[in-house]
């Protein structure tokens, strides 16, 4: 601006060589600014996916130290769009805007700095302009902060119902009810459309409030510069420096106001990470030697249970003792609670009466960690990650190749070492689909024994597998002397049957004090 002001006056003077000169440096100033502008966006990038990262990295570690039935309160899509639509909110409303404001308010001190240069009264009076043109929209500041928590809450809800809808593809598939799945979309589309839409309503009143502050401002500025040159104070070339200067503070400063409001909008975002915190368990209790020396021997003291959504008591009052490398038969009527007491033991669930001991110590006083190092549940469902066999078994745990194919021949999913080391690398794709339900079953199994569980609860584990192979691993299992294992099945083979310990009827289990049957 100083450098058009000076081209003005030499065209004014009609000095030729000193007007050459200034266009000359001003046309270094603007590849200066090139340059300058370049780095930044590079590094700006640099920057924000590294904040991504941190973020993202925050979010799941925070997740990964959560008990079992806090992270199961909500779907995994929630949390998908946590950090997916919510990252790309924060990069779109706070870092860029971040960028924005750094910039904006570099050039808008440059700017009045300049204008003080020309006159004090300038530069007065565009900072009294500035302050009005940032607090202004700060009116709207609830609104804003309204709508971006209601637009987090309809991203996740929008991820979780478009999520449901297609994972069950199949399903729809089979019953030729494809539209439903098109009907699911569209319904969750018009949703997020609508809180949007509101966001970008109160988004656009911040800005029309800034856009008007900021003509208001330019008028009374140039106005005031035109006074200052009638009466002397400035030269006629400062007119036009001071119109394009107040463009710049109040273009920057209309829209500062703008960018600050976007920016305090992320904070529903990271109030709710924080909310999610307080839900982190205890830190782990360390096992000394003495512990570890204790046989490993579960006992259930008058434990009753009902889900936090339903009234029925579905575990009442149940008390049972569980010797070391014992067998047990858990059987009993579909949904009466087989399930959930398996999940009480693994301490999935938190015990709301009674106690259950592990090894002579409470679950409930132990980490999870010290739970899961002795306990293992395999779920009806087993659940693989994308990526190939080995990577499935060993869960980013060491374990050599040898370890691995043992097993796989073990659980009869190969008949050789050399069909095993060829199975390890084999893709085991999206939810396990490139493989038959009871080769997930078995490579569930697989993946439990290689870490030697003290305790392991099979629930419905061999029911997809053929009853030949199926007896053959039961037989396994059932001899090994050192496993105790607690085993839910509806189709228990007569072969098996006699090398179980105890068979558990879970109707007599209710209100009955069973401590020593063998
Ligand atoms: N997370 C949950 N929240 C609320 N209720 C649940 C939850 N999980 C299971 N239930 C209910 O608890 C009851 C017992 O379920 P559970 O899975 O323990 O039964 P089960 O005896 O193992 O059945 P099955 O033999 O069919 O597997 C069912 O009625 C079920 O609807």
């Amino acid at each position: 601006s100083v450098i058009n002001a000076n081209i003005l006056n030499t065209l004014i003077k009609r000095q030729v060589i000193q007007f050459v000169q200034q266009v000359g440096i001003l046309l270094c100033i603007w590849c200066t600014v090139a340059l300058i502008q370049y780095v930044s966006e590079v590094f700006e990038q640099h920057l924000i996916q590294n904040l991504d990262i941190a973020i993202r990295t925050d979010i799941v570690t925070v997740l990964t130290a959560e008990p079992y039935n806090i992270y199961n309160r909500r779907d995994s899509a929630t949390y998908e769009s946590w950090l997916n639509n919510d990252l790309q909110l924060i990069n779109q409303q706070g870092f860029e805007s971040l960028f924005v404001v750094i910039e904006d308010i570099a050039g808008a001190l440059l700017a009045l700095v300049t204008l003080a240069y020309f006159h004090w009264l300038l530069a007065s009076a565009a900072a009294v302009l500035t302050g009005l043109i940032i607090l202004l929209p700060r009116l709207l500041d609830h609104r804003l902060s309204v709508t971006s928590t209601g637009l987090t809450h309809q991203n996740e809800q929008f991820v979780s119902a478009t999520h449901d809808a297609l994972h069950v593809f199949n399903l729809l598939y089979t019953f030729q009810s494809l539209p439903l799945l098109i009907a699911k979309v569209r319904s969750a589309s018009m949703a997020l459309k609508y809180a949007n839409v509101k966001r970008t309503v109160v988004q656009t009143q911040i800005g029309i409030i800034g856009f008007l502050g900021n003509i208001l401002s330019q008028v009374v500025l140039i106005g005031l510069a035109g006074l200052l040159a009638v009466q002397h104070f400035v030269s006629i070339g400062t007119i036009n420096a001071v119109g394009s200067l107040a463009g710049n503070v109040f273009n920057s400063l209309g829209n500062l106001s703008n960018t600050l409001g976007l920016i305090r909008g992320t904070q529903p975002f990271f109030q709710k990470y924080v909310d999610e915190q307080a839900f982190m368990t205890a830190p782990s209790v360390k096992t000394t030697n003495a512990q570890k020396d204790v046989p490993i021997v579960l006992q259930l003291n008058n434990v009753s249970y009902h889900y936090p959504a339903s009234s029925i008591l579905l575990i009442d009052h149940v008390s049972q003792t569980f010797y070391p490398g014992q067998k047990i038969l858990l059987t009993g009527a579909s949904g009466t609670g087989k399930s959930t007491l398996l999940k009480l033991i693994a301490g999935y669930l938190p015990l709301t009466e009674g106690t259950i001991m592990l090894s002579r110590h409470q679950i409930s006083a132990r980490s999870a960690n010290y739970v899961l190092s002795k306990v293992l549940y395999l779920d009806q469902q087993p659940l693989l990650i994308q990526g190939t066999v080995r990577e499935n078994l060993r869960l980013n745990q060491t374990f050599t190749d040898q370890q691995l194919i043992h097993q796989l021949l073990q659980m009869k999913l190969v008949t050789s070492e050399k069909d095993g080391a060829h199975f390890l690398n084999l893709q085991v794709g999206t939810d396990g689909n490139c493989l038959s339900g009871g080769q997930r079953q078995r490579l569930a199994l697989a993946r439990a024994l290689l870490r030697q569980p003290e305790v392991l609860l099979l629930d419905e584990g061999t029911s997809a597998i053929d009853p030949a192979t199926a007896i053959c691993i039961e037989k396994l299992l059932l001899n090994m002397p050192a496993l105790t294992l607690i085993m839910i099945s509806h189709t228990v083979h007569d072969q098996v049957l006699p090398l179980f310990s105890r068979v558990i009827d879970f109707a007599n289990l209710t209100r009955t004090q069973n401590t020593q049957n063998n």
